[in-house]
């Protein structure tokens, strides 16, 4: 990414529970965008590509190893560019739990909901998008 300095890439997971849920992850409130609603996930640290940086933060946040083979992209969303600051693009994979205990080690809190609560939890705004791709449209 250090040769492309006009964005961040950010990504993000959406994993199922084989019964319908999909877990969130809600952000401490002290820290930017507290107290709402994000698929976990993070930045995508200089030398890394997107799968080596989720599998890296879905570790450090969640405390769960993902098999590099069994997550997939689903689609992903981009901020309006602000001049001045660099826009967030936010690439979204899914995978399917496999039992594991999962935490939020770096605080706030995880829960399990189904498409329908997620759509009405407060979320950040990539994520509002996120869920509409992954959930309403074909
Ligand atoms: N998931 C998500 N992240 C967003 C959105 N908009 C936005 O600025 N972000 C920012 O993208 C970053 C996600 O990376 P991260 O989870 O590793 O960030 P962080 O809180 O550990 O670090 P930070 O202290 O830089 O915020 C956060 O800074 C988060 O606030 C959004 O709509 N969805």
């Amino acid at each position: 990414m250090a040769k492309n300095p006009t964005w961040t890439c950010v990504v993000a997971l959406a994993l199922n529970d084989h019964g319908g849920k999909w877990l969130m992850h809600r952000r401490p409130a002290d820290k930017h965008h507290g107290g709402l609603w994000e698929f976990p996930g993070g930045k995508v640290e200089n030398g890394e590509t997107p799968r080596v940086a989720l599998v890296r933060e879905i570790r450090e946040e969640l405390g769960i190893a993902l098999g590099w083979e069994t997550i997939s992209p689903v689609t992903f969303a981009e901020e309006v560019p602000v001049a001045g600051r660099n826009g967030i693009v936010i690439l979204l994979y899914k995978a399917a739990w496999d039992g594991t205990a999962v935490q939020a080690l770096e605080g706030g809190e995880v829960a399990w909901f189904t498409p329908q609560e997620i759509a009405g939890l407060a979320k950040l705004p990539l994520d509002i998008e996120l869920a509409q791709h992954l959930f309403e449209k074909p």
